[in-house]
């Protein structure tokens, strides 16, 4: 057990961007007891194995043995239709299982926002239903957009009220991840005062404040400059869970994507697995003009 475990505990902190006095803290542990399990030189006990399966948000299973199971459902949606002036959604039916990482493309129009909209929530459709698999308070995580941002706080306390709403309240880690998504300077900056780019890192950080089983993001990159963009795929690209994103950013997604859903005339007329698609020799822009063709 002792290695999988340490291999597991190192792997999950760094992924979600935890230090070990970060974890230390949690458990009311000294750091050094943290590095000594990560290192495999002791172990914790039964209560704190749990506790850190908590943290990290996995089965203690997962976390003492390494067993994930990566068909685990979390969503199903079935039937959904919506329409306003003319119908948007027509029959989305789709599944999102544990550890997938999705890109939802489609034509300016097609419903992917109306859609996404549907599976966090913030509007019903007409017809069908979104099951979650989950703790929908717990284990669903999103981008909010810049104007659930609260222009009259500074970042510093944008950040710790978001913190403190999802109870992942710890100054350090705060202080790192401003650090971390370059807003280091702006702490003490009015909301209202940031740039386009800067509330888009600073929506990004909220969301991803807390480890959860599925975050769904709509367009996050978005007035972003080049280097945030970079490293907002490599930080994607570090957090376990599963991901949908709706994206236009076609030079970033092959590498980080496993799963394409293309949105066409109400319907998803292509669910499509990226290992597929790269095995024909195409990247997933190449196969979105080829796919998306008017008819
Ligand atoms: N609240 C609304 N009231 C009326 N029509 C709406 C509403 N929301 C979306 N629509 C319409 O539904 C259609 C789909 O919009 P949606 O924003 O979901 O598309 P999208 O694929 O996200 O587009 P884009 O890539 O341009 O962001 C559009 O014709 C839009 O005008």
């Amino acid at each position: 057990m002792k290695n999988i475990f340490a291999h597991q505990l190192g792997r999950l902190r760094t992924e979600q961007q935890l230090s070990q006095s970060d974890i230390a803290n949690q458990l009311f542990v000294s750091r050094q007891a943290v590095s000594k399990w990560e290192n495999g030189d002791t172990e914790p006990s039964l209560d704190n194995l749990i506790a850190l399966a908590e943290i990290f948000n996995v089965s203690l299973d997962g976390l003492v043995a390494g067993i994930n199971d990566p068909n685990t459902l979390l969503l199903t949606a079935t039937h959904l239709k919506k329409s306003f002036s003319k119908p948007v959604l027509k029959d989305i039916n789709l599944t999102v299982s544990n550890y997938e990482r999705i890109a939802l493309l489609g034509s300016n129009g097609a419903g992917k926002s109306t859609l996404i909209k549907i599976l966090i929530g913030l509007l019903k459709p007409d017809n069908g239903r979104v099951k979650y698999h989950f703790n929908l308070h717990q284990d669903l995580n999103i981008m909010p957009q810049d104007d659930v941002l609260i222009p009259d706080l500074t970042v510093l306390e944008q950040a710790k009220l978001a913190a403190l709403i999802n109870r992942v309240y710890n100054p350090r880690h705060i202080d790192n991840l401003l650090t971390k998504f370059n807003l280091k300077e702006q702490a003490n900056q009015f909301v209202q005062k940031l740039s386009g780019g800067q509330k888009r890192r600073l929506s990004l950080l909220i969301s991803t404040l807390r480890p959860a089983k599925l975050l769904i993001l709509d367009e996050p990159t978005v007035g972003m400059d080049l280097t945030s963009i970079d490293f907002f795929w490599k930080l994607l690209s570090q957090r376990s869970g599963s991901t949908i994103v709706v994206t236009h950013d076609f030079n970033q997604i092959d590498k980080y994507f496993s799963r394409v859903w293309l949105l066409k005339d109400g319907m998803i007329t292509h669910d499509i697995s990226v290992n597929k698609i790269h095995s024909h020799h195409q990247t997933i822009a190449q196969w979105y003009r080829l796919n998306n063709k008017e008819a």
